[in-house]
């Protein structure tokens, strides 16, 4: 699990040892919230390790389930999270913004499935590679086209990961969230009049949280979810399809 020092990741983490999976967590720079998610996890009886790095470093990778291997044993199941979305114009900009967010969110991804899955396919029993994508990969953000591409992209990586790695028994799937509350868009969301516009376009009627996501993230990673691969799965509370 990338990026799980906090947020979604966190919550998927904890989610995925209350149902019996011994985590390891990729974490950038927040060690406290890397050893808090550990301390959770093992409180509940399952294994845990924390491992730092930045995801846009290739590196990073291989160090990574290296490690978590080490730890644990074995990579059953991948779930790419690690994302950054530093809101900003589209006519200025700054060309390290938009570099910086491709690096993290889509290179990242792309270095750190490939490696996940050179390890299942060595294994030789399969796996499950689950990516966050988002509601942006298919809609846009006046202040997020540097962003959305990124999802779509990975969104897209899972789609064509799915073709390459279906004969070898790994199913790759995405979670498209809509609008979740977390350190991402604190400041974004800091807007009240924002915070009530984006809470007023979900079915359901509020904002999600990130123990939304676990629910979805585990059953990809299940068996119940065995014949299911290259799919997309929406958990936004109806936003998308909330037209009129
Ligand atoms: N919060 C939302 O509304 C939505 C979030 N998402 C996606 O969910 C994922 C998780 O984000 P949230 O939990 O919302 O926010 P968050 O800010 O709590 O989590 C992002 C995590 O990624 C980590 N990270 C950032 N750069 C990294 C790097 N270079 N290397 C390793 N880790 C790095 C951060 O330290 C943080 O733990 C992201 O990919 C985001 O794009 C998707 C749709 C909606
Ligand atoms: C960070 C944003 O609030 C969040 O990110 C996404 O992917 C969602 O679409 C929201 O815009």
């Amino acid at each position: 699990m990338t990026g799980a020092s906090t947020g979604i990741g966190r919550a998927a983490a904890i989610g995925a040892a209350q149902h019996g999976a011994d985590v390891a967590i990729n974490y950038h720079s927040d060690d406290a919230g890397a050893a808090s998610c550990v301390a959770e996890i093992k409180a509940l009886g399952r294994l845990a390790v924390a491992i730092k790095g930045d995801v846009a470093d290739p590196a990073t990778a291989t160090d990574f389930v290296t490690r978590a291997c080490d730890a644990l044993g074995k990579v059953d199941v991948f779930v790419n999270n690690a994302g950054i979305c530093p809101f900003h114009a589209f006519l200025d900009m700054p060309a390290e913004t938009l570099e910086r967010t491709m690096r993290v969110n889509l290179h990242g991804a792309y270095y750190m499935v490939q490696a996940a899955a050179n390890r299942m396919v060595a294994q030789g029993h399969g796996g499950s590679i689950i990516a966050v994508s988002s509601i942006s990969a298919l809609v846009g953000g006046e202040y997020q086209t540097h962003y959305t591409p990124t999802k779509a992209g990975v969104h897209s990586l899972m789609q064509s990961a799915a073709i390459a790695l279906g004969r070898h028994g790994i199913r790759c799937n995405s979670v498209l969230p809509g609008t979740i509350l977390t350190e991402i868009n604190k400041d974004d969301l800091a807007d009240e009049g924002k915070r009530t516009r984006m809470a007023a376009r979900v079915p359901l009627g509020r904002l999600g949280a990130p123990e939304d996501l676990a629910g979805p993230i585990v059953f990809l990673a299940s068996d119940l979810a065995r014949y299911v691969t290259g799919a997309a799965l929406l958990v936004d509370g109806g936003a998308f399809v909330n037209l009129q």
